[in-house]
């Protein structure tokens, strides 16, 4: 088994009354990329803080790279590297030059930089303010900052929004060939439709606790969503397999996600049905249904377990 990257176990955290994060529990393996989702105010920006160091849990413990996290460790680790949203910089430094003083507080060599620049496409407007920068300038900078001292987990905090579809996919490319390379990754992210091809993981919260957790497969088995299944001949086959009946409906069949592979080898074995176009539930979808029963248990007055809904 990999060793964990990041753990939280019984994890609360309180703002007063309010309990930002409510019994949280998850482990996140080493060199995995984690989509860390959730509604406004779910509690994301406090589990993120909790891996920095930057906030103390209420009850439970946060353990981070193998230590227990805890304010006392929060000091510049080098381990850890952070894409807050919205990066701002001095904005009359060059990109040459912020990078320059990140390396320096991270205590890696000058010499890291120019290659950095280069390799991020900003080579051509090092020696420019930053003021001059386009956004996704100003992103690939930030990222850059993120990695500079090669850290063993990167935590970014909407890495994507504002940016151009080239620009998104960099930056995408650049995290799968550093996980490739054993750093853990976790995206903060509502860019639902950009994350889902590259997650291993991820961690859906709703009003501080966990609503879903686990691969993509995982959570589309366990989101009660259907697969539909189309194929021109199902309204024919309809009516001579009764079978079929109980899953008809506007023209395809809709199965629960458990019953998928009986249902095809229905299908092709009593049909001889072989193209059947099968969609299963997106991430989009999952994320959807998950905060529909949160809503739905809400409004029956039904507290949430911190098991899965
Ligand atoms: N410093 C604070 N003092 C009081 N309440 C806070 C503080 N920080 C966060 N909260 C509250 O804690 C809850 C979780 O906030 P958090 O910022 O973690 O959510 P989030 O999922 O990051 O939201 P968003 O997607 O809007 O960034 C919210 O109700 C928020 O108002």
């Amino acid at each position: 088994m990999s060793q964990m990257a990041v753990t939280f176990n019984q994890v609360s955290h309180y703002f007063d009354e309010l309990r930002a994060l409510n019994d949280l529990s998850f482990s996140l393996p080493g060199g995995k990329l984690m989509a860390l989702l959730g509604h406004n105010g779910a509690g994301k920006s406090t589990l993120i803080k909790m891996i920095l160091g930057l906030l103390d849990p209420c009850q439970g413990e946060v353990s981070v790279l193998g230590q227990t996290q805890n304010p006392a460790s929060k000091a510049a680790s080098t381990d850890i590297g952070y894409l807050p949203e919205n990066i701002s910089f001095y904005d009359k430094l060059t990109g040459h030059e912020v990078l320059s003083y990140f390396a320096a507080l991270k205590g890696v060599s000058a010499r890291a930089v120019a290659p950095l620049l280069e390799e991020f496409g900003l080579a051509y407007a090092q020696h420019k303010a930053v003021k001059g920068y386009s956004k996704g300038m100003k992103q690939r900078l930030g990222f850059a900052q993120a990695i500079l001292a090669r850290p063993r987990l990167l935590l970014l905090d909407e890495p994507t929004v504002g940016l151009d579809p080239q620009a998104s996919q960099f930056i995408y490319h650049k995290l799968k060939q550093l996980t490739d390379q054993g750093c853990t990754a976790i995206v903060c992210t509502h860019e639902l439709q950009l994350v889902e091809p590259q997650l291993d993981l991820a961690l859906v919260l709703g009003r501080g606790k966990r609503l879903a957790f686990g691969t993509l497969d995982e959570l589309v088995l366990n989101c009660g969503l259907g697969v539909h299944m189309a194929h021109p001949a199902l309204a024919g086959l309809v009516a001579t397999h009764p079978l079929l009946q109980s899953f008809y409906r506007d023209g395809d069949l809709i199965c629960p996600v458990s019953q998928r592979e009986v249902l095809m080898k229905y299908l092709t074995l009593e049909c001889q049905l072989f193209d059947v176009k099968v969609t299963l539930p997106d991430l989009a979808q999952v994320y959807h249904a998950k905060m529909a029963q949160m809503q739905v248990m809400s409004e029956l007055g039904l507290s949430l377990t911190s098991g899965e809904l």
